[in-house]
């Protein structure tokens, strides 16, 4: 479990994380979520000792990563794939963790076979494509066979099929009973995944809550009507309480009426309607919604 308290951190001038507070869960993909510059690597970069905060605490299971002398075996993170010796082979650098962190070396070829990097295990890193090198990362993460994941921006750099095994590993990595913690900017890359959602913005907490209350929340909907007798419908939905805009092309967008509502008014008052289909607004429109005034707030550099 990760429980960050009042976590603060300021630079100079800039407020990169701001009195957070929230809990991850084990058992569960957590996407952990919020526009460039939120401080999503500011908060995990604390939460794994990399960082000091100016106040409040972050700890993993009970204890800041710093007390765990053989760290891997507890947390597993990726943070930034650039960040290894590129002049050594995968197993080496993988190697060299596992000698420090009291890990067998049978795990080295283990974790190497689980991210697809077999073949390529004796290359030097340095000509590893960005998938490559996220694949090592997540490698690194898995050496200790850890309770408690983290992963920042992991998708980056992977093709579909690399975005599909690690979608499909993380899921099987929180079924397994431990806690999986992956930052995004993007809600899409979270939809297929969390289960539940922290979303913060300039350095704040936005929300905390699971996938499915957050789509609920925000999930606006609405429906296209085609009819040769607009003037009608339209005054006949407005007297029933709906919200009905003309479109461009001679079709209207309905909102507060459900489709199945129209189609019962219109049939009932000998309206014909050509079309009406519904439309659920994305997850990540919401997300973008929730989260505008951060983004404003930082492109106006008011921070
Ligand atoms: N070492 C530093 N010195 C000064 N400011 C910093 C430092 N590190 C981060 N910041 C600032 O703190 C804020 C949060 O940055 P952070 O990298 O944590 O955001 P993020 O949510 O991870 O964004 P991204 O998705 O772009 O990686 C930004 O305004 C950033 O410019």
């Amino acid at each position: 479990m990760i429980e960050v308290n009042e976590l603060t951190k300021r630079y100079r001038k800039v407020n990169a994380v701001n009195g957070l507070t929230f809990t991850v869960r084990p058992g569960q993909v957590t996407g952990f979520l919020g526009p460039n510059g939120a401080g999503k690597s500011t908060t995990l970069r604390m939460l794994l000792g990399l960082n000091e905060p100016t106040s409040g605490t972050a700890t993993i299971d009970g204890r800041p990563f710093r007390d765990r002398p053989r760290g891997l075996r507890h947390v597993g993170a990726l943070l930034d794939a650039h960040d290894v010796h590129g002049g050594r082979s995968a197993t080496a650098h993988l190697s060299a963790l596992a000698r420090s962190n009291g890990i067998g070396r049978s795990r080295v070829h283990e974790v190497l076979a689980e991210v697809g990097l077999t073949e390529v295990a004796r290359r030097r890193i340095g000509g590893f494509s960005l998938g490559m090198r996220q694949r090592l990362g997540i490698a690194t993460a898995l050496l200790g066979d850890p309770p408690v994941l983290i992963f920042d921006e992991p998708i980056n750099g992977l093709d579909p099929e690399g975005v599909r095994w690690v979608r499909g590993l993380f899921r099987r990595l929180a079924a397994e009973g431990r806690t999986v913690f992956v930052s995004s900017h993007l809600m899409s890359e979270m939809e297929a995944t969390a289960d539940q959602l922290i979303v913060i913005g300039r350095g704040e907490l936005i929300a905390a809550e699971s996938l499915a209350q957050f789509a609920a929340r925000s999930t606006q909907q609405s429906v296209t009507v085609r009819t040769p007798d607009g003037t009608r419908l339209t005054d006949l939905l407005t007297t029933e309480g709906a919200r009905v805009l003309p479109d461009d092309d001679g079709s209207f967008t309905v909102t507060d009426m459900t489709a199945a509502r129209i189609g019962e008014l219109a049939f009932h008052h000998r309206v014909m309607v050509q079309e009406l289909t519904t439309h659920t607004a994305s997850l990540e429109k919401a997300f973008m919604e929730l989260t505008a005034d951060s983004v404003e707030y930082l492109a106006g550099d008011r921070r």
